[in-house]
């Protein structure tokens, strides 16, 4: 049985040593390891436009309560205004970003996660689902970066730790609010969620922070920067930079792009939200796309429930008529099963039968990165 975050993906070791091009900046041409078939865009692409906007919303408005339900029911992510996470540190911790990545490609190998590991430099987690590799390098932080930022600045590694150690203080503030939010527009109470603490503050929760690092590519249409996922989370916070390439699929629409509103933060409903409102809220499958001139930058703060908290449909939303739909899970537990089975996961946890059948396409799928 899984019981820490850093656990989940020891059975599905990525060998980071095998792939071949993880230097960028040295490739004039797509590869053919990078270059994904024109079926992986199934769906059409749109730009925002006023009728399929994703909401934005000013944590300062009196409806904000109403508005962030709404969000979560409709669309499963928002971008929040407002939010108190002030611009110092936003661009802070983009040029602590920006600093890892143009680090030289040797130097940021000696960060690299290890091969059964969470922690560090290297391809997105969700790589070996996939045929074709990612246009994206990525930096797992989980728990302190100390170790792997002393392997890439041996003199100040001290400057990244505080500036990751502050803004996953003020983000698992934020993070906490918004679940009032979102769960307050239920009439969820302090009272019904114990493991918040006596306080609400939800002290114990838990959280990751991934760098994502998204080179200009010489061939965007047929490259992807991050494949269509859901998060694993109760939720996330992204901030991207200037950049847009965030889309999000909306039933009936497509890919709608999620465009970089200065200053804004995009929150993501994860799967474990999904669950917690009984599959009230969507867990919201998205993607990055890539683009040919210019270099983009995120950076999502993974936020879920104290490892040992079993989560399942809030019993306050249940009555005959709304029977749970999912068994109760741990985070660790889900994450094992996100890297087993990545994006049927969630049928793997439902009470009826899975809805694909006893065969886990992925276990077919499966193919070694590289
Ligand atoms: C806590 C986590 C969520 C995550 C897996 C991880 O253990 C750390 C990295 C996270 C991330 C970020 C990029 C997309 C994603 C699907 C992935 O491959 O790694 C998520 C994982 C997730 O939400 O399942
Ligand atoms: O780069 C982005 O906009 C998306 C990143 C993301 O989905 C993730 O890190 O989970
Ligand atoms: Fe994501």
């Amino acid at each position: 049985m899984l019981s820490r975050i850093s656990d989940a993906f020891r059975a599905y070791p990525i060998d980071l040593q095998s792939i071949k091009h993880l230097d960028f900046s040295s490739l004039q041409e797509l590869p053919d390891s990078h270059a994904w078939p024109s079926s992986h865009n199934d769906y059409p692409s749109h730009d925002p436009c006023s009728a399929e906007l994703v909401p934005i919303i000013d944590l300062n408005d009196p409806n904000a309560l109403d508005l962030v339900g709404h969000a979560c029911k409709t669309w499963g992510v928002f971008q929040v205004t407002n939010h108190g996470i002030s611009k110092e540190l936003l661009g802070n911790i983009e040029s602590m970003a920006r600093s890892l990545f143009s680090l030289p490609i040797q130097q940021k190998l000696q960060a690299a996660r290890s091969p059964d590991g969470i922690s560090g430099y290297g391809v997105a987690p969700i790589s070996s689902f996939f045929p074709k590799l990612m246009w994206s390098e990525g930096f797992t932080i989980v728990g302190s970066p100390l170790k792997h930022a002393r392997l890439l600045w041996p003199q100040e590694y001290n400057k990244f730790c505080d500036v990751v150690e502050e803004y996953e203080k003020e983000l698992k503030r934020l993070a906490a609010e918004l679940m009032w939010l979102a769960l307050g527009a239920f009439g969820i109470t302090k009272e019904d969620i114990k493991w918040a603490g006596p306080r609400g503050d939800f002290r114990g929760a838990s959280g990751a922070l991934q760098l994502n690092s998204y080179p200009a590519c010489p061939d965007p249409e047929r490259a992807m920067g991050l494949a269509a996922h859901t998060d694993s989370t109760l939720l996330t916070i992204l901030y991207q930079d200037s950049t847009s390439g965030l889309q999000v699929l909306r039933e009936g629409v497509g890919w709608v792009t999620v465009p970089p509103v200065p200053g804004a933060l995009v929150i993501n409903v994860g799967d474990l939200l999904h669950i917690l409102s009984n599959g009230s809220y969507k867990n919201v499958l998205h993607r990055a796309i890539v683009n040919r001139s210019s270099h983009r930058l995120s950076i999502a703060y993974l936020y879920g429930p104290p490892s040992s908290v079993q989560i399942s449909p809030l019993s306050k939303l249940l009555d005959p008529n709304h029977p749970p739909l999912y068994r109760p899970i741990t985070w660790p537990e889900y994450l094992g099963t996100k890297a087993k089975h990545f994006n049927e996961a969630l049928s793997w946890v439902r009470l009826c039968a899975p809805l694909n059948g006893f065969v886990d396409k992925n276990d077919l799928n499966r193919v070694k990165v590289g």
